[in-house]
């Protein structure tokens, strides 16, 4: 682990006990994440994509120690995230918090945003609730919202708004590792860029280091340092945001560039198209999981698992011709 790495992720994996057969009457195991090695600098915005199921959200909260890994560790600053107890574990929650996806439903409709906000300073005991208030409009003040909104309820604010108090939530503590779960995709595309704007400005003011989990891959190029593009609970492939045309490109991530709106069809990069759906985690194919969906599948595809392997000094590529 090199002296700037704030989050080590070390062979991550969890599974869920789902529900199958006739009325949900059977119990199977599903891997939603699946062995993941992935190091995260200091100061580095890293982008988690894949489609829908590809287990981004798991590993997300497995890097902020929401989830317990049922094998392999989330290190933070060298420390088993897993293994903290007591006064280390509410430390360590302090400094790792999460932007969640749906703004409403992660506010308290019943709380005014002011006594919101002044409740992680009073459950950390960093200050009183008379002191809260000055640090409640201060914060309102970093989202771009003015302090009279302190008194206000979650219903009488705009998408964009209820967004920016979570952020504010979410930074309350000065939190070091930030995990933004899809935080722009529930807003309306006209606001999605001044959120985006406002999480590069606070990461740049307070020096945050993000994990920032999206499925749509303009906002990931437009926000991250890093790309780590998941495939059925694996990571396949990882590079430097400035490297989306490198052709050493794995062919999931390629299909997926190739699918992605463009508004210039000119610069879609050329590539074949993803052979039929998604398989089943339930059910992971076997050796390499993109083999049935890969134009460029051989035998070996089948039979041996591609491990996750540096093909040119900026990135790590899963697959057995790269
Ligand atoms: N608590 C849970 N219980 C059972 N299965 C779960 C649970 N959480 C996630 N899963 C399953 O794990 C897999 C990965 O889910 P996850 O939400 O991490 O994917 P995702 O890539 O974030 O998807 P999306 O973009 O749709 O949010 C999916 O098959 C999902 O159904």
């Amino acid at each position: 682990m090199s002296a700037e790495t704030l989050l080590s992720l070390r062979g991550l994996s969890r599974s869920f006990r789902v529900a199958t057969g006739f009325l949900g009457a059977g119990k199977r195991s599903l891997l939603a994440v699946d062995d993941v090695c992935l190091d995260v600098a200091q100061g580095e915005v890293l982008g988690l994509v894949g489609e829908s199921g590809c287990g981004k959200s798991t590993l997300g909260r497995l890097a902020v120690g929401l989830l317990r890994p049922s094998a392999g560790a989330a290190l933070f600053e060298g420390h088993d995230l897993a293994s903290l107890k007591g006064e280390g574990l509410r430390r360590m929650r302090r400094r790792l918090q999460i932007i969640f996806q749906d703004p409403v439903t992660s506010l308290n409709p019943r709380l005014t945003v002011g006594s919101a906000l002044a409740e992680p300073f009073i459950i950390h005991g960093v200050c009183t609730r008379r002191q809260a208030a000055a640090k409640v409009s201060s914060l309102l003040e970093e989202v771009g919202l003015g302090p009279e909104h302190a008194s206000r309820y979650p219903h009488q604010f705009s998408g964009g708004q209820r967004q920016r108090i979570g952020i504010a939530r979410a930074l309350a503590l000065r939190p070091s590792l930030v995990l933004a779960d899809e935080p722009v995709s529930a807003l309306d595309v006209s606001i999605q860029a001044q959120v985006l704007n406002l999480l590069m400005d606070l990461r740049q003011k307070l020096g945050l280091t993000y994990v920032f989990v999206a499925h749509d891959l303009a906002v990931v190029r437009h926000m991250a340092d890093r790309v780590a593009v998941m495939y059925l609970g694996g990571v396949v492939d990882v590079f430097a945001a400035q490297d989306f045309a490198d052709p050493a490109m794995h062919p999931y991530t390629a299909a997926l560039l190739a699918s992605a709106p463009q508004a210039d069809p000119a610069r879609r990069p050329a590539a074949p198209p993803v052979l039929g759906e998604t398989p089943s985690p339930l059910d992971p194919p076997t050796g390499c999981r993109f083999h049935p969906r890969c134009p460029e599948a051989a035998a070996i595809c089948r039979q041996k698992r591609p491990a996750l392997r540096p093909v040119t000094p900026r990135r790590l590529c899963a697959c057995h011709f790269r």
